[in-house]
């Protein structure tokens, strides 16, 4: 079994609080591997650590066999560290092609803002239809990003982030607002992504959480308390007992 990632001892803390608290965690590689936890439990910080946009005051994060530790948060993208672009990034005016193309042009070293560049860059194109195939979007590349609905464009992140090439995708609540059909529609695609490329996902939607996550690991004051299955997590006492109370259980 070898691991994309391999976090040992990590450690952040504001002040007095310690938010992620000597963290110790890997992700399998081609798992879809799930961080639960109560609200406030150091996800976020976690995944932001990951990521480099915060240090660490501890710790040691291996992408790939790699000490990223200390890299600079693009390096960690070219290393294959990918994540879902946030929606307040989307280009509203522009279309939907428009916006996965400048994402596969961004990965390539291209200027995200400058666009004429690409315009006849027809492998830009080339990749950026590719990538729209078969996603949810494939029937709509010429839409306006403005006129998609939530799911869409939640969808449409996640394109993007799939246009970085990640080996190890960090998903930050992807069903975060979404309805029912929405939220299913998400699963699926996120379950066609299985074994193509390795996934952290941070949901505190449990129903999508036990229908993705080959492994799950809960994050309770800033502490793994365990790793395990879905049926091993649902059952372990330590688990009920710190979402008691909340309304993610
Ligand atoms: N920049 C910051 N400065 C000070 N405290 C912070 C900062 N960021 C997070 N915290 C605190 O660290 C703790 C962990 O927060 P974090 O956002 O990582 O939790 P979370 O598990 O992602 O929560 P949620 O599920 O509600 O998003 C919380 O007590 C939070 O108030």
């Amino acid at each position: 079994m070898t691991e994309i990632l391999r976090i040992e001892g990590l450690q952040k803390r504001f002040g007095g609080l310690v938010a992620t608290d000597n963290v110790s965690l890997d992700v399998h590689t081609g798992e879809i591997h799930a961080l639960i936890g109560p609200n406030g439990a150091g996800k976020s910080t976690l995944i932001n650590q990951l990521c480099g946009e915060l240090r660490q005051d501890a710790g040691m994060i291996h992408l790939a066999g790699r000490d990223i530790s200390h890299m600079a948060a693009p390096d960690r993208v070219d290393l294959g560290l990918g994540r879902t672009f946030q929606m307040t990034c989307l280009l509203e005016d522009f279309t939907v092609r428009e916006n996965v193309g400048l994402a596969v042009q961004a990965r390539d070293g291209g200027n995200f803002r400058v666009f004429d560049r690409i315009m006849g860059r027809a492998s830009v194109w080339e990749e950026t239809d590719h990538l729209l195939q078969g996603s949810l979007l494939s029937e709509r590349p010429d839409d306006i990003v403005a006129d998609l609905s939530h799911g869409e464009k939640k969808q449409l992140e996640l394109i993007m982030a799939l246009a970085t090439q990640p080996r190890l995708l960090l998903l930050d609540e992807p069903m975060a607002g979404l309805g029912h059909v929405e939220s299913q529609q998400m699963i699926e695609t996120l379950k066609a992504l299985r074994g193509e490329l390795s996934i952290l996902l941070v949901e505190h939607d449990m129903d999508a959480v036990f229908a993705l996550a080959d492994r799950i690991s809960v994050l309770v004051y800033g502490q793994i308390i365990m790793t395990g299955t879905a049926d091993q997590v649902r059952g372990d006492p330590r688990v009920r007992e710190a979402y008691l109370g909340t309304e993610d259980a």
